[in-house]
């Protein structure tokens, strides 16, 4: 099989664009494709051709990423990944993956990032879950609907998700900082959280926006739609969920006050929340939340010295890494890390190595969201330095548990 792999021009957009939704079975609406049309980055996207068929295609978005400390580093967002049946298992998305993170680098973007269709694809590749997502479906019948002292002050408008986005924006940029594995967005990706596709979430009436006022100002808001269902005892539909956020915790609650109490509804559900969410606290009984837990993102440290360097540590740390990185080579040897919760440097070293593990396990670490001692229990961190297992895993923690609050 001969193909080639190229940077996708303008004119082959369409072709591309078919090919990317033919690999996963999918039949956009004409507001979907605009919209995948405006936020494609032609001259990151990567096509596979074999003659004038598209086989092989491969998007990066440039994002920001928010890292413990609260630092925002360049990220290159790895997304519409496809290659077509005809051609799979041949090693088309390799050669794609290959020259993607070649490209990443020559970009200076220390990391890259994805969600994964399906998780046991990209390890491989260095990329290591790194965030989680809390799924919640809250029995609103028998839990009581959030309460704090302040409550009764907060403003609730109901209002045109679309005409609402700035106010929302203002509330989202001002939360990124906030939380590692948030991410600074091109613009027009703001377009995507209200993008309302009828059909999209089968029974699911139009989706509302709720902004949340104190004071005359937006604190917060949310983003939902009721599905009805009926049954003999009446009604029981469910809330479903898309963005809740807010700035303080009294807006919070007034946010899943009004989202508890919403008529002909016996459920709420969320599809993402951070598994650190304030939600659990301020509801008497966690069982009756329904909660559900799967990997999110996952991070792959690209230049890793300059990844390492761009974070902060929770506790002092000076630690000398053996990296393996068979996928990226520039990346592998002993790296001297060293930092605090001010700054850090990562340079390579000749000194003996403390930890032994590979640039995925870092990927995984990255964000604090899961423990290099976690995942030496899994026989992926080896500790050669009796004591630095245990100091690099308390460094690497964050006080905030990592999120991403939507896919790309
Ligand atoms: C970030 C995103 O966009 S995620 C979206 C990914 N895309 C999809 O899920 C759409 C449907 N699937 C596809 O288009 C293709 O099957 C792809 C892109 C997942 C794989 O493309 P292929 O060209 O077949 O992969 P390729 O032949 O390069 O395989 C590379 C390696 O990944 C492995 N692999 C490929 N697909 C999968 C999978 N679904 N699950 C586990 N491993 C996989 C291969 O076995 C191979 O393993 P090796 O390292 O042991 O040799």
């Amino acid at each position: 099989m001969t193909t080639d792999l190229r940077v996708l021009r303008n004119a082959e957009w369409d072709v591309w664009s078919d090919a990317l939704s033919a690999a996963f079975g999918e039949r956009p609406s004409p507001e979907e494709l605009a919209l995948r049309r405006e936020l494609t980055e032609v001259e990151r996207s990567l096509g596979v051709w074999d003659g004038r068929r598209c086989v092989g295609t491969a998007g990066a978005i440039s994002f920001g990423l928010t890292v413990p400390g609260g630092a925002e580093v360049p990220a290159a967002g790895v997304t519409m990944v496809s290659v077509q049946p005809t051609h799979r298992r041949r090693g088309v998305l390799r050669s794609m993956m290959r020259r993607q993170l070649a490209d990443v680098r020559e970009r200076g973007e220390p990391l890259a990032v994805l969600t994964a269709s399906e998780p046991a694809i990209y390890g491989r590749f260095g990329y290591g879950a790194s965030a989680q997502d809390m799924r919640l479906t809250v029995d609103t019948v028998r839990l009581p609907a959030p309460e704090l002292p302040g409550v009764d002050g907060v403003r609730l408008r109901l209002v045109d998700p679309v005409t609402a986005l700035a106010d929302c924006e203002r509330v989202y940029a001002e939360l990124v900082p906030a939380r590692p594995g948030m991410l600074t967005r091109p613009p027009g990706w703001e377009k995507v959280t209200v993008l309302d596709v009828p059909g999209k979430q089968p029974g699911a009436g139009e989706l509302q926006c709720v902004l949340a006022e104190v004071d005359g100002e937006v604190r917060g808001y949310t983003r939902y739609a009721l599905k009805p269902q009926w049954d003999d005892a009446g009604p029981c539909g469910t809330v479903l969920v898309r963005h809740v956020e807010a700035l303080e915790p009294v807006v919070y609650a007034a946010l899943w006050r009004h989202l508890f109490g919403i008529d002909l509804s016996s459920s709420v559900s969320v599809a993402t929340r951070p598994v650190d969410d304030a939600l659990l606290h301020l509801v008497p009984d966690q069982r009756r939340c329904g909660i559900g837990l799967r990997e999110s993102l996952f991070v792959r440290p690209v230049e890793l010295g300059a990844a390492l360097a761009a974070r902060t540590y929770r506790t002092p740390v000076d630690v000398v890494l053996e990296v393996a990185d068979p996928f990226c080579p520039w990346n592998e040897g002993r790296w001297r890390l060293s930092g605090d919760e001010k700054g850090a440097s990562c340079a390579r070293t000749a000194d003996a190595a403390d930890l032994a593990l590979s640039v995925r396990e870092l990927g995984s670490a990255y964000l604090g969201g899961f423990t290099l001692s976690s995942l030496a229990a899994a026989g992926r961190v080896r500790e050669l330095r009796p004591g630095a297992l245990a100091a690099a895993s308390v460094a690497f923690g964050s006080d905030v548990a990592p999120w991403l609050p939507y896919g790309f």
